[in-house]
């Protein structure tokens, strides 16, 4: 049975968007909104909308060395990306025609501001400026929008729930960038979210993404599904720096198998290698063959560090490992567990990190004032003095984050459901 693929229609996108597409485009057209108090920024790589924008998507990440260190990048970055080009515009054709990672931020951005104007009407009304790193809206085009509505504080808040150097960091370093070259706008409270592998909410809305898969198989197996976690790999030379993804993601699958309260057997696996340095491993597809082989015919995958779908989830998952790799292998019963998207769960926890955040601080963590053990970039350690200063006024940075005292409260509203 594979029925992940059959089951799921890749959302289609219903418009193609304009080379420039703003940070802000389903709310800005509204002229009865009132001015923005507080900015949420919503920092990912973004995807691409049509496949027109793919080459340039692609060299962008490829040239990005922030992202990924390779010999000779300016001749080898630029070569991969147009050797990748023609396949990868042809994976996104097979999923609609252009990544839904848009519109799944501003679902996201919409149904938390609604949210915490509920619930902070303090620092409302709040307005969400999605800023992506490779493609439009760009991050600095978020932060020129957010200037000139005039906002009084901004929440930086990375869409990546674990944090690595090459995601988050880069567009982190961006902004960092963007301030060299303009005025920095003192009188906006700048405050940062960079990380948020282990809030429990985030368990509790992976573990009812399995849950909902684990029904589709039949009772007598259903104890026995291995629980394949699996989370984009990273260069190892990143891994050996000390970048701090890896044990960030393994926290939220262990904190995910405690929500789920379950004793099947469980492994985080990775995927999504680019490129021809040696990455971390088991890769995705080699452990379904080989657990195939094993005797583990009954398999859930579960993207782990994704909270939206795009291509990872809707081709290199569903397509060819649920549908091709594991046919090949011979597993009886392959499900994917869906991204969380527009749970209500998962704007719960969205609105709970924000609204800690904005309560209780700090501005910047320590953490992320830490540099990785081997970092030797000069681009990290200015960046990281840049936000130091960026966000000094907001509160004191060397207030120690106080976790929730209990696993929040989670107010379901009739967000939408995905
Ligand atoms: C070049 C090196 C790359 C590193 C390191 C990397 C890390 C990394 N990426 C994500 C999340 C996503 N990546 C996505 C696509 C994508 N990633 C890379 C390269 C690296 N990623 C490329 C070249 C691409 C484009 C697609 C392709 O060529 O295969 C996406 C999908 C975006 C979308 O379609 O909407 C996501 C999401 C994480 C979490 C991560 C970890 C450190
Ligand atoms: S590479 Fe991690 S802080 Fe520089
Ligand atoms: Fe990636």
């Amino acid at each position: 049975m594979f029925s992940s693929l059959c089951r799921y229609n890749a959302p289609r996108l219903s418009r193609m968007y304009s080379a420039k597409t703003s940070a802000t485009c389903t709310t800005r057209q509204d002229p009865n909104k009132p001015k923005p108090k507080t900015a949420i920024v919503m920092l990912n790589m973004g995807g691409p909308q049509n496949i027109d924008q793919v080459g340039d998507y692609l060299l962008r990440i490829m040239t990005d060395r922030d992202m990924i260190q390779l010999p000779m990048q300016s001749k080898l970055g630029p070569w991969i990306a147009s050797r990748r080009t023609e396949e990868v515009q042809k994976k996104y054709l097979e999923i609609g025609g252009g990544s839904p990672i848009l519109k799944w931020t501003n679902s996201q951005g919409m149904l938390l501001t609604e949210s915490l104007d509920k619930c902070l009407p303090e620092f409302a009304p709040h307005k969400h400026y999605v800023a992506f790193r490779y493609v439009s809206p760009f991050t600095e085009d978020a932060f020129e929008e957010l200037e000139k509505d005039g906002v009084e504080r901004a929440v930086i808040f990375s869409q990546y729930p674990q944090y690595s150097c090459a995601t988050t960091g880069s567009s982190l370093n961006a902004i960092a960038d963007h301030y060299k070259l303009r005025p920095i706008p003192r009188h906006i409270k700048f405050s940062m979210i960079e990380r948020w592998a282990t809030h429990p909410l985030l368990a509790r809305v992976f573990a009812d993404r399995i849950r909902e898969k684990l029904l589709a198989f039949d009772e007598e197996v259903r104890d026995d599904v291995l629980i394949l976690f699996t989370a984009h790999s990273l260069p190892l030379k990143a891994v050996s720096r000390g970048d701090t993804y890896p044990h960030e993601v393994a926290a939220t699958v262990a904190n995910t198998m405690i929500e789920l309260k379950l004793k099947n057997p469980h492994r985080l696996v990775w995927q999504s290698k680019v490129g021809p340095l040696p990455w971390l491993q088991p890769y995705t597809d080699d452990s379904i063959k080989a657990y195939a082989k094993q005797g583990r015919r009954h398999i859930i995958l579960v993207p782990i560090a994704f909270v939206n779908e795009h291509i990872e989830t809707l081709h290199e998952l569903d397509i060819e490992y649920c549908h091709d790799v594991a046919k090949e292998a011979g597993v009886v019963h392959i499900e994917r567990a869906s991204t969380p998207n527009a749970h209500p769960t998962f704007i719960a926890a969205l609105t709970d990190i924000v609204k800690n955040h904005l309560r209780s601080g700090p501005a910047v963590s320590k953490q992320f004032l830490t540099r990785c053990p081997h970092c030797v970039s000069q681009r990290c350690h200015k960046s990281k003095e840049f936000f130091k200063s960026l966000c000094s006024d907001s509160y004191n940075t060397q207030e120690p984050f106080v976790p929730p005292p209990n696993m929040p409260k989670v107010i379901i509203t009739e967000a939408s459901k995905a």
